[in-house]
């Protein structure tokens, strides 16, 4: 924010209220400039910087979704207050001022805006000065924006990964399937000095055992057959910066003393080099399994898992913190809206409390994918309970009726035909994934894959 007057940007398409914003603001000594469209904002942002955008959400040539992501990318020290019309959402939108962003709903009193800015504005040269409240409040760096909620168990995690940020030290995190854990190693790193730094992350469970070595470490040309050319591992990619090790209970036993080594001495080898590489980085490992118990079963070194456990980390299941759904609820909506540029879909508040009812054991991930699914599914119509109830289908419980099934019509994507064969033989195999993996004949780690790609609730499973 420039220390002398606040420069703020108003888009309206309704003359009137550009003018009268305009006014306002000049009389309060403040530098205001106009657009009258999407089009003619994102012109003057990217032309010239301003301490605050207020934008209207619906115009002829766009909505505000577009001003606000455009000032995201290119100007993250610029607030954006948005103006809606529609007031369905009051309660969502109520919340989502203290996640995302600032939001007013019309009309509004220029004593209601200006306060507001003011706060906004506050709140962004905190966030300037090295050391800033932690808060999710309006106005912060993208990191923080995109974690959506304000409950006291989410503020609290916030809170403890950004004490974690500025030490420097390794972090292990350690929650529940889809509730957000690499969105909060995103957050520390970019919370830390190394901000500015790359940010790599290596999902453990993803990479065939037989991979992993040369993921992590890199190989010469002609290290083992079928290396045929150099490769660098992630962990000189990550030089600088931070590694995540994302299910790091999936880390096969026989690397697991390589990579102490790597965390006590910040040094390795290429696979076929005999060279040593020193590394800065920060390791953040994640994990859902209880890993402490498997140091006890001996499945995992318990000298790296004190070498990792420097920090640890937790972040609550959703069910813990139910507070963050009605806020997370607009932020699906909101994104909806602006990845189909079409305009924001409204939820009602019949919605928003059947939505409240459910546990959500597939966290935020589970969640996410069934407002994508209401939303593809009833476009240009407010989202109610009507809605929630033809959409939602509670894993497991609606298929364990019948677990043989009909074949579904035609016409059912391929993907929703995987899932319900997967929930299927899931039952079928009282959710055992291994006996599931042999039935499907796929591997033990397609089937863990698959239920996190569908944000089935991972408790379910054994
Ligand atoms: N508080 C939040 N606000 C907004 N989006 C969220 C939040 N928490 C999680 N998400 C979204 O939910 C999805 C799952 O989050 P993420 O991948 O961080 O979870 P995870 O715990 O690492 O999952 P897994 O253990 O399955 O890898 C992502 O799309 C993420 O962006």
């Amino acid at each position: 924010m420039s220390e002398t007057t606040p420069h703020v940007l108003i888009v309206d398409d309704d003359p009137g209220i550009r003018m009268a914003l305009n006014a306002n603001f000049l009389r309060q000594g403040w530098t205001s400039e106009t657009a009258s469209g999407v089009r003619e904002a994102l012109r003057l942002i990217d032309r010239k910087s301003y301490d605050l955008v207020i934008s209207d959400m619906r115009m002829p040539d766009g909505d505000g979704m577009e001003v606000l992501e455009t000032v995201r990318a290119t100007a993250p020290n610029t607030a954006v207050i948005l103006l809606t019309a529609h007031g369905s959402v009051s309660q969502a939108v109520e919340s989502m001022r203290h996640g995302a962003f600032d939001y007013l709903t019309k009309p509004v009193s220029f004593d209601q805006l200006r306060s507001m800015a003011d706060r906004v504005l506050k709140s962004v040269k905190q966030q300037e000065t090295p050391v800033a409240e932690p808060t999710v409040a309006a106005s912060v760096p993208q990191a923080t924006r995109n974690i959506v909620g304000t409950s006291p168990a989410l503020l609290a995690a916030l809170e403890r990964a950004r004490a974690a940020a500025s030490t420097g030290a390794d972090v292990l995190v350690e929650a529940e399937s889809g509730a957000g854990k690499e969105l909060l190693a995103r957050y520390i790193h970019d919370m830390s000095d190394r901000a500015n730094k790359p940010f790599v992350a290596v999902n453990c469970a993803a990479v065939p055992d037989h991979l992993i070595e040369s993921e992590l470490f890199g190989h010469t040309k002609g290290a083992f057959t079928g290396a045929t050319g150099m490769r660098t591992g992630k962990f000189e990619l990550a030089n600088g910066g931070t590694l995540l090790l994302d299910e790091i209970g999936e880390m096969p036993l026989h690397l697991q003393p390589k990579l102490l080594r790597v965390l006590q001495e910040r040094e390795f080898e290429r696979l076929g080099d005999t060279r040593t590489l020193h590394v800065d980085i920060r390791i953040i490992a994640t994990t859902n399994a209880g890993l402490a118990a498997m140091v006890e079963r001996g499945s995992f070194r318990h000298d790296l898992y004190y070498r990792l456990n420097v920090i640890p980390l937790s972040l609550p299941p959703l069910r813990e913190r139910m507070q963050d759904l009605p806020a997370l609820a607009q932020h699906f909506a909101l994104r909806f809206g602006a990845e189909n540029r079409c305009a924001t879909p409204q939820l009602a508040p019949s919605f928003l409390a059947a939505i409240a009812r459910h546990s959500w054991p597939g966290n935020v991930r589970e969640f996410g994918n069934f407002m994508r699914r209401v939303l593809s599914l009833h476009q240009g119509v407010v989202i109610d309970e009507a809605c929630f109830d033809r959409e939602f289908r509670p894993v497991l419980k609606q298929e364990s009726t019948n677990p043989q099934g009909q074949m579904p019509v035609a016409g059912t994507r391929i993907a929703d035909l995987e899932r319900m064969h997967l929930e299927r033989t899931l039952v079928l195999t009282g959710g055992n994934r291994t006996h599931a993996a042999e039935m499907l004949g796929v591997s033990l780690r397609t089937v863990r894959n698959k239920i996190k790609e569908y944000g089935l609730p991972p408790r379910s499973y054994a």
